[in-house]
């Protein structure tokens, strides 16, 4: 099963992997055309009724397999209102090979005759509220031809009505829910089949409807391996106000200076909009003094202690996420505050560094994303093992022993959601990144893009954040190590992260 926003994301992934999407329309018109052909005799007719989106473009590379039909394409608008390349491309290449079309621009010209088959490539998963004319009489006429009669009547023999196919999802529903997306009782159609593409969907299931997926050379690692498809949820909101694109606190600091401000400098650059850092005293200035983006809140004494839960309590209460762990060393005092702090806590944070260790003794109502190293995962008692495959599975499973999302960072990195239920690895990065400091920027940069709550991309998922952070860490180390070779440090990967991030 695949939901229609993580089918966006793999569409993206299979493109930077060199499967573009005019590629995998062809597969998808390839398969529709099998459909067609298997619902029909050589000379029947098939209509073909195609939206202006790639959902029509599947059939108009469909019409191109169906020689030996009596084939109609109905284009609803005009061609010149196509919307993407690729669809246009299509469209052009059908009228070069002197395919019949017909052009719909007005609901009173829609004339499908009656046809053997009916293709519905009106609207896919780009449809969004009630079926606007012409579509929606469309609908209305091709539920009409078919009868509207489901799957039963519509086996081998066809019956009187046409056989109605649909394109990736019958128009007018929600692929995800199987609902009408205008609403209760709003017009969609009613498919006998759907030839959807790659994997099967939730809504689909939910539909009086034969359910056909279709392989369109998608490849595995477009969904194993995180790709430019998973930042696709962490774009700015245009009218996204002060604070709405996230608050975050980090708590570290003591032994170190470097470590939290690192992580909080990161959270800056991947986007947060309010950067708090809570440390002892003694190194409140140095961390101040790194940068003037911070607001430092120091804290009485040199280490972290239980003396300081009620205040970090108290700042960590207004945040949307709080980064706990950079540069705290492992004094006992300073582990008793960071499981007090977790055990009262209930709010999103990542835990990193020496705070890990506390994480399994821990019982908290806390949504915690941890990014251990290898050597920590197995300080936290998880297991590791050099195989890929074997290692995504072995943290897959802890993560779901701990009940919380783990980031364990490595050549590939493997991200894994606090169920088991998902896992990605990453592969962006290179050995100039082992240079101290770069997990701090990870731990910041996990931590911004799991504060995001913009209002129309609503709040993130922690598994997403953690994998698009591994991500763009390593594209960021990347680009710092193009113009620093191995001499690379992790200030530079700070930097970088914008245009990882924003302008792929
Ligand atoms: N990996 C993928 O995601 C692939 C997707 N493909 C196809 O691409 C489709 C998605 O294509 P698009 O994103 O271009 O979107 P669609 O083709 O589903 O729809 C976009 C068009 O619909 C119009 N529209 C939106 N809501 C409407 C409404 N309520 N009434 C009337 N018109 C409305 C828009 O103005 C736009 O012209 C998939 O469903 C599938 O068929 C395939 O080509 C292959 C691979
Ligand atoms: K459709």
């Amino acid at each position: 099963m695949i939901s229609s926003e993580r089918m966006a994301a793999v569409d993206a992934n299979a493109a930077a992997l060199g499967v573009p999407r005019k590629q995998l329309m062809e597969s998808s018109g390839n398969a529709v055309a099998r459909e067609v052909r298997a619902a029909s005799a050589p000379g029947d007719a098939v209509a073909l009724v195609c939206g202006r989106g790639n959902n029509g473009g599947d059939a108009f590379v469909a019409a191109r397999f169906l020689a030996d039909r009596d084939v109609t394409v109905h284009l609803l608008g005009r061609p010149e209102s196509i919307g993407t390349a690729i669809a246009r491309e299509n469209w052009e290449a059908l009228r070069a090979a002197e395919i019949p079309t017909e052009t719909v621009v007005d609901s009173a010209d829609l004339d499908l005759g009656s046809p053997d088959v009916v293709v519905d490539a009106m609207l896919g998963t780009g449809v969004s509220g009630t079926l606007r004319e012409p579509a929606r009489t469309a609908a209305e006429t091709i539920n009409a031809l078919g009868d509207g009669n489901g799957s039963d009547e519509s086996d081998g023999d066809r019956g009187d009505g046409a056989t109605v196919i649909a394109v990736d999802v019958p128009s007018g529903v929600d692929a995800d829910t199987g609902d009408p997306t205008g609403g209760d009782g709003a017009v969609a159609v009613e498919a006998d089949r759907v030839v959807t593409f790659h994997d099967a969907k939730p809504g689909l299931d939910r539909l009086d409807a034969g359910v056909i997926v279709a392989d369109i050379g998608i490849p595995a690692a477009a969904e194993r391996y995180t790709g430019p498809g998973d930042l696709l949820a962490f774009g700015r909101d245009p009218d996204s106000h002060k604070g709405e694109n996230g608050e975050v606190l980090v708590v570290g600091g003591g032994p170190y200076t470097g470590a939290p401000a690192l992580s909080a400098r990161a959270a800056l650059r991947a986007g947060a909009d309010l950067v708090r850092v809570a440390c002892p005293a003694s190194v409140a200035d140095e961390i101040q003094g790194y940068s003037a983006d911070l607001i430092v809140r120091g804290l009485p004494g040199d280490a972290l202690s239980p003396d300081h839960l009620p205040r970090i309590a108290d700042l960590a209460a207004g945040q949307d996420v709080v980064v706990i762990g950079p540069g705290t060393g492992d004094d006992a005092q300073t582990l008793e505050l960071v499981r007090r702090f977790l055990a009262d806590f209930s709010g999103r944070a990542v835990v990193d560094a020496d705070a890990l260790q506390v994480v399994p003794e821990v019982d908290t109502d806390a949504e915690l994303t941890c990014t251990p190293h290898q050597g920590e995962l197995r300080g936290m008692g998880g297991e590791t093992a050099a195989d890929p495959t074997e290692r995504a599975d072995l943290v897959r499973a802890f993560a779901a022993e701990i009940g919380h999302t783990l980031l364990v960072k490595g050549r590939y990195d493997v991200i894994a959601s606090d169920d088991g239920e998902r896992v990605r690895q990453n592969r962006t990065g290179n050995p100039g990144m082992t240079v101290g400091g770069t997990g701090d920027v990870l731990a910041g940069t996990v931590g911004a893009l799991a504060a995001q709550k913009a209002p129309t991309m609503g709040r993130t998922d922690p598994f997403q954040a953690a994998a698009a952070a591994a991500y763009v860490n390593g594209l960021a180390g990347d680009a710092a190590a193009e113009a620093n070779g191995h001499g690379l440090v992790a200030t530079d990967l700070i930097d970088r992260l914008p245009d990882a991030l924003y302008d792929e």
